[in-house]
């Protein structure tokens, strides 16, 4: 949904810095690069302790690097299938170190078992999510579904959680409980979008072959 309606909005408000960033001759794999190496160094460094503000504030400066890569290459005509590549996977790692830091707490000083399966359960959730569309796509599908709760979401939901969450060491009353429920929110919504995914593949998949067509990637039927 946020891919949907929110992308257009941030490509129009990132567009002249990602132009500036190409005067001064940064590549786009730049960008993704040190986009990642932030996100992980925020999620694994602040999370763990449970410093949930400023571990927030750190990835969401640099997070927005994936919105930024991707603006920089189809502006300078440079997008590639190495730049695809290499955003996506990347994508994997920055997704880990949000969950694992949230895990890494919970398996800590945060003291909550529950917490920190549920925190598990989204990051591998999330991977497999991701995995399903990138594989129905390698063996030739459309893939023709989002699903309830992709990237963008599980990431806004768990990082203005986690925001909020964070001001309770300011002294802000009441809000610690936001992140246990946003990590609920995405463990659900991502259950739900793997199993949409999963329909989809799979009526997919009965109609090609109902069709004959040979399917395509040298390891498609394995
Ligand atoms: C006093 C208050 C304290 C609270 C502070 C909280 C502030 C911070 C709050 C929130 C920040 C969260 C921002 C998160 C933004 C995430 C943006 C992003 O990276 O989106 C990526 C997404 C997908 O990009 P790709 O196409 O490159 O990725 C594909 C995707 O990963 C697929 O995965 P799947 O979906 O299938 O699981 C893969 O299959 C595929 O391989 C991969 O290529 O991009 C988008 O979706 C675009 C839309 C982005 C919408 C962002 C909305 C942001 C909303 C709120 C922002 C709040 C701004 C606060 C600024 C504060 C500054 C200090
Ligand atoms: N280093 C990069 C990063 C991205 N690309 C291209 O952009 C697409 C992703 O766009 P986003 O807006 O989601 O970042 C990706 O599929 C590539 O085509 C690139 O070339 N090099
Ligand atoms: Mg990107
Ligand atoms: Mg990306």
């Amino acid at each position: 949904m946020l891919n949907k309606y929110a992308r257009a909005f941030f490509t129009r408000v990132l567009t002249p810095f990602a132009a500036f960033l190409l005067r001064r001759g940064v590549t786009p794999d730049a960008v993704t690069l040190v986009g990642t190496a932030g996100v992980v160094a925020g999620a694994l460094v602040f999370f763990p302790r449970g410093e949930f503000f400023w571990g927030t504030i750190v990835i969401t400066l640099f997070v927005f690097s994936d919105l930024v890569d991707g603006n920089m290459a189809r502006q300078a005509g440079v997008s590639s299938r190495w730049g695809a590549f290499l955003d996506s996977t990347l994508d994997r790692v920055a997704d880990g170190a949000v969950f694992g830091g949230f895990a890494l707490w919970y398996a800590g000083a945060g003291d909550d078992d529950v917490l920190c399966a549920v925190s598990i359960f989204c990051l591998a959730s999330g991977q497999v999510v991701s995995y399903t569309k990138a594989r129905g796509e390698s063996i030739g599908l459309p893939v023709a579904v989002n699903g309830l709760v992709e990237r963008a979401e599980r990431l806004v939901v768990s990082l203005v959680a986690a925001g909020l969450a964070g001001l309770h060491a300011f002294g802000v009353p009441g809000v610690g409980i936001l992140l246990p429920i946003a990590l609920w929110v995405v463990a659900v919504g991502s259950a739900v979008t793997l199993g949409q995914r999963v329909v989809t593949v799979r009526r997919e998949a009965a109609e090609a072959d109902a069709g004959g067509g040979t399917p395509r990637g040298s390891e498609a039927t394995s």
